[in-house]
């Protein structure tokens, strides 16, 4: 098997006296989905805290092509290529489609409020954000304001921001949250074209969402991992069955 792009070992993040996140080992692979599940408060968000560079683990490592990566901010993480999207919006609502994309998009190429900087900058940034507009779906809205979007294009247009900042690592925090069965089912398609070029995480309520897009699952239960594999694998994992998944 090829080498992981994006890995966290053993990774543990405490509250006090509370381990949310509990030596949690994941591989991400390119051209792959690897989706992590788990009841509520199980440390999913947490995890994704923790791989963007949000929080700082109390121990384990993080890893990028291999290279350690543990404790790097936020910022230099994603300019390394580590993406996210968020549970809320983290959009501009009175800016148009284009514009949201086009500051994402300025944010790794220069300080994102300097926009009279660099015409040379500003050129790149309006050609990262088109593409990325085009990649998620978007194209035809690129002018409109993102208020006017309906919830579906909205969680659309927080992937094509997030693409705007051409990451290679996707770390997507329940993308399918309040759509509706049409828009979880344009979504999935446009997860499922992201896998090529992207290596991304998952973290995802809807069941049968995840078991029709995920290429590996991952199981937390209390902050633990207690398995990984195939849909398959840990559809009929007896440990699963019995913590989580009940009769699906
Ligand atoms: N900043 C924090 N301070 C203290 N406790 C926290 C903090 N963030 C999360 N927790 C706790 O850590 C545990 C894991 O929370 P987390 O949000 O990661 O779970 P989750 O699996 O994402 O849950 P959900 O599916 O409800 O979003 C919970 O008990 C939560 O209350």
């Amino acid at each position: 098997m090829s080498a992981a792009l994006f890995e966290a070992r053993g990774l543990t993040r405490r509250f006090g006296a509370l381990v949310a996140v509990s030596e949690v080992s994941v591989a991400l692979f390119e051209g792959e989905i690897h989706a992590v599940i788990g009841t509520n408060g199980a440390g999913k968000s947490t995890l994704i805290n923790l791989l963007s560079g949000e929080l700082p683990p109390s121990s384990g490592e993080v890893l990028l092509d291999g290279q350690d990566v543990t404790r790097w901010p936020q910022p230099k993480l994603a300019h390394a290529g580590i993406g996210r999207s968020y549970q809320r919006n983290n959009i501009f609502l009175p800016l148009t489609v284009a514009e949201n994309c086009r500051l994402a998009a300025q944010a790794r190429v220069q300080r994102p409020w300097a926009w009279w900087e660099s015409a040379q900058a500003c050129r790149t940034s309006t050609g990262r954000a088109k593409a990325a507009i085009e990649r998620a779906g978007l194209a035809a809205f690129a002018q409109r304001t993102a208020a006017s979007l309906s919830h579906g294009q909205k969680r659309q247009l927080e992937i094509a921001m997030c693409l705007a900042t051409e990451p290679r690592v996707l770390l997507l925090d329940e993308p399918l949250a309040g759509m509706g069965p049409e828009e979880s089912h344009r979504m999935l398609d446009l997860l499922r074209a992201l896998k090529t070029g992207h290596a991304i995480l998952l973290v995802e309520h809807d069941m049968d969402a995840v078991f029709a897009v995920a290429d590996r699952i991952t199981v937390m239960v209390n902050g633990a991992v207690i398995a990984t594999g195939t849909p398959d694998e840990v559809r009929t994992n007896r440990d699963v069955q019995a913590a989580y998944l009940g009769g699906h």
